[in-house]
């Protein structure tokens, strides 16, 4: 038997589409429109290739994009300087400061700068917390479209279990609450944990996000289990290859024997990630506009 392949793109297209429908309709009956803006430090070639797609789908779902791009020197204090611009924009409705940003800023005083009811990525404390207890709140991108992922497959998690392999505070403490707010039973695996196949094993669900390329082999995956693979690693180039292949923190042609349902590299959360950043502008919009 071979697992389900869970088309993260199809169903991120799926939810742009209804994202652009709802920004449509919101315009027609007010006239107002999102507006989210990403700041990119320095030109890393990914990250450029990250915010430009981020900034053609933000238009492409009716929404306004403003892009701000900084000099990799420039001091932390300028960089703070516009977040607090932005906090003030009332055109801005989101707010994301493409990560890592360089060693010499200070990345949890950007984030804790950003006014939490812009928060589109969920990393700023306050919005950590109130997912942490249960509140509504602004949740982390990739955390989210990998529940929404996990519920095209499950109706609930109850009686599942859960584990998530990494302990990051973007993915992986972010996603077990997600999971536990579902009523699974979650496990936080990670680098110290003792027997990771066999804690993997266990797993009705497993969701993995180290970075670490094919970490997670198909041995470890229990028959019939639900993988998602938050990884996207770019292996060394081959020669004669233009680029290195992408892969995920599973081994996949391993592991799409073994599973029930499993998400490819690329083409799973990648694409997930970006509809659900547009979501969470959509949210800040109508909270902050419309008290929603
Ligand atoms: N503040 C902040 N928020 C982020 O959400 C954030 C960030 N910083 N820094 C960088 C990472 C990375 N990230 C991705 C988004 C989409 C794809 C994506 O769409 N990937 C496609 C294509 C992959 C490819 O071909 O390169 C896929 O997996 O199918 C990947 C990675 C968001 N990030």
């Amino acid at each position: 038997m071979s697992a389900k392949i869970i088309d993260g793109k199809a169903i991120a297209e799926n939810l742009r589409n209804t994202i652009a429908a709802e920004v449509a309709d919101i315009a027609a009956r007010t006239g107002a429109q999102p507006g989210l803006a990403v700041v990119l430090v320095g030109n890393d070639p990914a990250s450029e290739v990250y915010v430009g797609s981020k900034a053609r789908q933000t238009v492409a779902v009716g929404m306004r994009s403003f892009e701000h791009r900084l000099p990799a020197d420039v001091p932390e204090a300028e960089l703070l300087a516009l977040v607090a611009r932005l906090n003030a924009d009332d055109a801005v409705d989101g707010i994301l400061v493409q990560l890592p940003l360089p060693a010499h800023i200070n990345t949890d005083r950007v984030i804790e700068a950003i006014d939490p009811a812009k928060d589109v990525d969920g990393f700023h404390p306050v919005n950590a917390g109130r997912l942490l207890i249960g509140l509504p709140t602004l949740v982390a991108c990739t955390p989210l479209g990998s529940l929404l992922l996990l519920q095209s497959v499950h109706q609930d998690f109850s009686g599942l279990s859960a584990v998530v392999v990494g302990r990051s505070n973007i993915v992986g403490k972010p996603v077990a609450q997600l999971l536990l707010q579902h009523n699974a039973t979650v496990t936080i695996a990670h680098s110290r944990t003792r027997d990771l196949p066999a804690v993997v094993r266990a797993a009705d669900i497993v969701v993995a996000a180290v970075g670490r390329p094919e970490l997670v082999r198909g041995e470890w995956i229990k028959s019939g289990a639900t993988v998602i693979d938050v990884g996207i690693n770019r292996l060394p180039q081959e020669p004669g290859a233009a680029k290195g292949r992408l892969v995920g923190d599973v081994a996949f042609d391993e592991a799409v024997k073994v599973a029930g349902a499993i998400t490819p590299v690329p083409g799973g959360v990648g694409p997930m990630t970006i509809a659900c950043l547009l979501r969470n502008t959509l949210q800040a919009f109508r909270a902050r506009r419309f008290g929603e």
